[in-house]
Parts: C-alpha cells; sequence; structure tokens
C-alpha cells in the first residue's frame, strides 16, 4: 500500500528525566503497554524511525537509537539529533517528531499533518485545545537543522522556537484526545477515564 508516511522519518525524543512523573514514564504502562510502544506504533509506518535516547537505554525493534548531540538539554537538543540522524540516515525531508508521553496519537493523525505541508512550509503543527500549536507532535523539515542548531547555540530550549511562526502550517486536529500528554501519574489515570 502506497502510505503517505513512508517517506517520513518518525523520530521520537525519549532523553528526558520524567521528574514531574516520578518514575521513567516511557515505560509507564497504559492498557498493559509502555507509553512509548504506544507512540512507536503511530509512527510505526515511516520509511525510517530514530528514538533519541541514551545508548541501549530503550529496545524498539526496527528503530535507530541514536544519542543526544546535547544530552539533558531538552527537546529542542532532541529535535536537533532526530533532524541530523534523519539526514545522515536518509537525505533531507520531513520528520515526524513527538515525545515519548503522547501515547494517543494515531497513524491517521501523522497523515493528517503529512498532508497539509505547503511549498515553502518547514513545520506542521497541530492546535491543541487552548488553539495553541503544539510543537511535540509535528513535522518539521531537515532544512530547520542549520536554525535549530543556532538556537541552541544561542541558548534557546523552548521546542516552540524552532520554526518561525511564517513557516508553521497550523491544523486543527478534529480528535483532540490524540494529543492527551502524560506528565504526571494523575495525567495517566485522566487518559484512563
Ligand atoms: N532526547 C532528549 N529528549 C528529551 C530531553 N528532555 C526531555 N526530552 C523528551 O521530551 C519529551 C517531552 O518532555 P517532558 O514532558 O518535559 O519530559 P521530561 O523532561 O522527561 O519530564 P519532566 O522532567 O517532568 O519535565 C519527552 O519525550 C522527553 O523524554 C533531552 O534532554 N533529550
Ligand atoms: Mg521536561
Amino acid at each position: 500500500m502506497n502510505d503517505i508516511l513512508n517517506g517520513l522519518t518518525g523520530a521520537i525524543t525519549a532523553g528526558g528525566k520524567s521528574s514531574r512523573f516520578g518514575s521513567d514514564k516511557a515505560l509507564a504502562l497504559l492498557e498493559g503497554r509502555p507509553l512509548l510502544h504506544h507512540v512507536a506504533d503511530s509512527l510505526g509506518s515511516c520509511g525510517l524511525r530514530v528514538v533519541v535516547a541514551p545508548p541501549g537505554k530503550y529496545m524498539l525493534a526496527g528503530w535507530h537509537n541514536v544519542p543526544d548531540t546535547r544530552p539533558g538539554e531538552g527537546p529542542l537538543a532532541g529535535l536537533e539529533a532526530a533532524l541530523e540522524a534523519a539526514v545522515q540516515l536518509k537525505g533531507a525531508g520531513w520528520v515526524a517528531f513527538t515525545g515519548v508521553d503522547l501515547p494517543r496519537l494515531t497513524p491517521d493523525f501523522w497523515r493528517t499533518l503529512a498532508a497539509a505541508r505547503t511549498p515553502g512550509a518547514l513545520s506542521v503543527q497541530p492546535l491543541d485545545a487552548q488553539g495553541r500549536p503544539q510543537p511535540l507532535a509535528a513535522l518539521y523539515h531537515t532544512d530547520l537543522l542549520p536554525q535549530v542548531t543556532g538556537l541552541l547555540d544561542a541558548g534557546e530550549r523552548r521546542l516552540r522556537a524552532a520554526a518561525e511562526a511564517k513557516s508553521v502550517v497550523t491544523i486543527v486536529s478534529t480528535e483532540l484526545s490524540v494529543l492527551l500528554n502524560v506528565n504526571t501519574p494523575a495525567d495517566l489515570t485522566t487518559i484512563l477515564r
């Protein structure tokens, strides 16, 4: 089958400390499976798949383990590592980028983002329940890599700074529940309600 996701690199940034969760949330179970596996399933059709994490920390069959370029510096640094890996392993193109803690993402969510790309766009981001772009479940083009590196070198750490507003396409997600984000144990309980 010709799946639009096949042309994308799927990337999960998984180098966080889970300080609010209290234990490694990537391995926390939802419906009997680790959050990391739920997220990985949503990106399973991507032609290349990378997880940015310390070497050997997670075992994901079919995924390349890529180490952080700047360990502990947050998800913007995780994006830098993911874009670098995508360029090295596949060449220039689009990366579907997310974290370990959005377990309700689906392949169709990513297909909707992929279908919304426009010429000249460098990122596609869904609007959350508050109408704000959610940069942790978004597409980024590898052309952003020099800019992301420059931002990090200048001290920027906010993921939402990765792409300028004029190069971001935003989409209204029909199913906002796909963006449910687990930061605390209570968030996980809420998801199950
Ligand atoms: N590769 C990488 N990923 C990171 C880093 N910091 C956070 N992340 C990931 O970014 C995503 C969203 O971050 P948070 O929700 O803040 O997760 P966290 O940093 O583990 O949790 P807190 O310590 O509670 O903030 C998660 O998938 C984290 O694993 C980092 O330094 N490197
Ligand atoms: Mg954090």
